[in-house]
């Protein structure tokens, strides 16, 4: 089945640390949840971490969230551990940090299996190495790091991001060339509803099919942002419909508002119906 026949708007971190959080979750009205064992847990909390997320996951209730588990990398002293531990844990995906190149990911699976993979794509060299990535079989999704990109590329935050427009755009290009998911990172002033409103509209023009959030308070205004407007459906609707009448006349372009439409915006077309389609059905159920 292609990944991205369901939607992923929204994709929530929730520290596996925090069992208010991770409660809180079971209510939000998020596409997927990152349950995290990295950088959200300290060095103290990583073993309980671990424990308290299992349990959170064998306790149930997240409904149709997709259920990614964020594990430490592993070459630090906790990520086999973590790796072991997902095995066992009631998740969708295993999530690997820092990912640099394709072997990472074979060195995962030596001990999660064939349990689907996302990568962290936020060190320069995951981002040369994005087509190799991408290409590993057991790839289904990338998730944008963009805090550590911008450490890494030691450059300073502005509102255009255009210091990440290299990476981000070789992610995108090696994402889509394989038909994986991939979602941006994350804004991290959560409560600057305008900046991160203007960041998911930049990440939507993109192609992004979505954006990782931090804070519950994020979640509407990114649902918004990444699902088609009813603008966007009305004219996909009347360019299928223009399109059907002049195939039926044996001529192969049509104009709506004033532009062509060919088989290819049919396409798209086409695309946006059915992503309105998912949405509705994951709200109804
Ligand atoms: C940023 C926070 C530390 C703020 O937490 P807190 O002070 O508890 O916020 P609030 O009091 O406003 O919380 C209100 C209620 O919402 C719950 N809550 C808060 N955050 C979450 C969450 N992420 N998921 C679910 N629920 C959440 C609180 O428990 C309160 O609930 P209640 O009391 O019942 O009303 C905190 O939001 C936080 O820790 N966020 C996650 C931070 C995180 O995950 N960081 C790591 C991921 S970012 C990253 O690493 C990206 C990448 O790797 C890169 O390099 O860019
Ligand atoms: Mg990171």
């Amino acid at each position: 089945m292609d990944p991205r026949s369901r939607p992923y708007r929204s994709v929530l971190y929730i520290p596996g640390s925090k069992p208010r959080a991770l409660d809180k979750a079971r209510g939000l009205p998020v596409d997927a949840i990152i349950f995290d064992l990295e950088d959200a847990v300290s060095a103290d909390e990583k073993e309980n971490a671990r424990d308290t997320l299992k349990q959170a996951l064998a306790e149930g209730g997240y409904g149709q969230r997709v259920k990614i588990v964020r594990i430490n990398g592993l070459d630090t002293p906790w990520g086999a551990d973590d790796a072991r531990a997902v095995c066992d844990m009631d998740a969708d995906v295993v999530l690997l940090p820092k990912v640099g190149s394709a072997a990472d990911i074979d060195a995962l699976a030596a001990i999660t299996g064939d349990l689907p993979v996302w990568a962290m794509m936020e060190t320069p060299r995951g981002m040369l190495n994005a087509a190799e990535i991408a290409a590993h079989p057991l790839l289904t999704g990338m998730v944008m790091g963009t805090n550590d990109l911008a450490k890494e590329l030691q450059t300073r935050f502005r509102a255009d991001r255009l210091p990440m427009m290299a990476g981000l755009g070789l992610c995108l290009l090696a994402a889509k060339a394989e038909g994986l998911i991939i979602v941006d990172g994350v804004y991290n002033a959560f409560k600057d509803d305008e900046g991160l409103a203007a960041e998911c509209a930049q990440g939507r023009d993109m192609g992004f099919d979505g954006k990782t959030l931090i804070h519950p308070a994020q979640v509407e205004v990114t649902n918004a942002a990444f699902a088609p407007s009813e603008a966007e459906i009305d004219l996909a609707r009347r360019q299928i419909t223009a399109f059907e009448e002049v195939e039926a006349s044996g001529q192969g372009v049509a104009v709506v508002d004033g532009k062509i439409v060919e088989n290819l915006h049919v396409v798209t077309a086409r695309e946006i119906l059915a992503k309105a389609e998912a949405i509705e059905a994951l709200q109804a159920g």
